[in-house]
């Protein structure tokens, strides 16, 4: 059984103020998140600029992470997938070398625009080979593409797919149809930082959530009062973080979280690579308001504890 519940953080990439990856930065980052309640790590996931990184970046950033996630014992999601079905491959055979990997988070193929059966037989196929767990990541305002409820459940009936996350800008009838009829081993994981408290209200395991760098322990008590069903927990929690949400999300994931970071001294520089290009003054003030009205004292009894 692979534990996918809870708070998973996918980590920015930090950048020297030479264009370098700040490694020292990233494994400051990632124990951090890791202190304050979050479950585990993704890595190179959307928000780590990853289409931007070198392939020897790409395992730096790996390193690191699988590094820090074996010191605290918590989980490790690697993101691996991309648009072209022989270099996915070989990016899952390559987790093979990696110590501590949970799973691999593996993106519909983007740009190319394939059938939902081409799809279906591209995730399979990475499945069938891939040494480490695939979570399927159905993102269709990204990828052109999006996967359905029988698509996704016939993934799900697949032993090596454990898990989704659904990113699909709302809480749709396809994804309630998955939360109903998918095995019980399978984790449906929110993937849009807005819709949390429904989706594990409604069964979800837990969130893939970039704003949770940021009031960390607040996203993680939301994420454990929804996972026990404590309505009232989740009201507060998702109304105290909603306006969070839409500031760091107001320009392009990770611009304004990258913003805030540097501004809160987390990060060297708040730098995206071109074609990302920082965020406006006008959002960081909005994001550093919104932080600011998010007290993270209040959750203090109801965040998880790592080893
Ligand atoms: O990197 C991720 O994983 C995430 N990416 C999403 C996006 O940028 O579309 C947002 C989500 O919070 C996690």
């Amino acid at each position: 059984m692979v534990d996918l519940a809870g708070l998973w953080v996918p980590l920015v990439t930090p950048f020297t103020a030479r264009d370098e990856v700040d490694l020292v930065a990233l494994r400051r980052l990632a124990s951090s998140v890791l202190d304050d309640g979050a479950h585990g790590l993704v890595a190179l996931g959307t928000t780590a600029e990853p289409t931007s990184l070198g392939a020897e970046e790409r395992h730096a950033v790996v390193d690191v992470c699988a590094e820090v996630a074996a010191e605290r014992g918590a989980g490790l999601i690697v993101a691996a997938g991309t648009n072209d079905t022989r270099t996915t491959l070989a990016r899952h055979e390559a987790l093979a070398d990696v110590p501590g990997v949970t799973a691999a988070l593996t993106v519909v193929p983007y740009y190319v625009r394939p059938t939902g059966a081409a799809v279906v037989a591209h995730l399979t196929a990475v499945a069938d080979r891939s040494p480490v767990p695939v979570v399927v990541y159905n993102v269709p305002v990204r990828t052109g593409r999006g996967l359905g409820a029988a698509a996704l459940l016939d993934l799900a009936a697949h032993p090596r797919i454990v898990g989704l996350k659904q990113a699909v800008g709302a809480l749709d009838v396809d994804t309630l149809e998955v939360l109903a009829s998918a095995p019980p081993g399978f984790a449906v994981l929110a993937g849009d930082d807005a819709f949390i408290a429904p989706t594990v209200l409604l069964g979800g395991r837990g969130a893939i959530t970039a704003s949770a760098h940021v009031a960390t322990e607040r996203f993680a008590a939301l994420v454990t009062a929804a996972s026990a069903g404590r309505t009232e927990a989740v009201r507060e929690h998702a109304a105290a973080l909603l306006p969070l949400v839409t500031a760091l999300f107001a320009e392009p994931n990770p611009v304004v979280t990258k913003a805030l970071l540097h501004a809160t001294g987390r990060i060297p520089t708040p730098d995206v690579r071109m074609p990302l290009l920082p965020s406006s003054a006008e959002a960081l003030t909005r994001a550093l308001g919104a932080l600011d009205r998010v007290d993270v004292r209040r959750v203090a009894s109801e965040v998880p504890l790592t080893s």
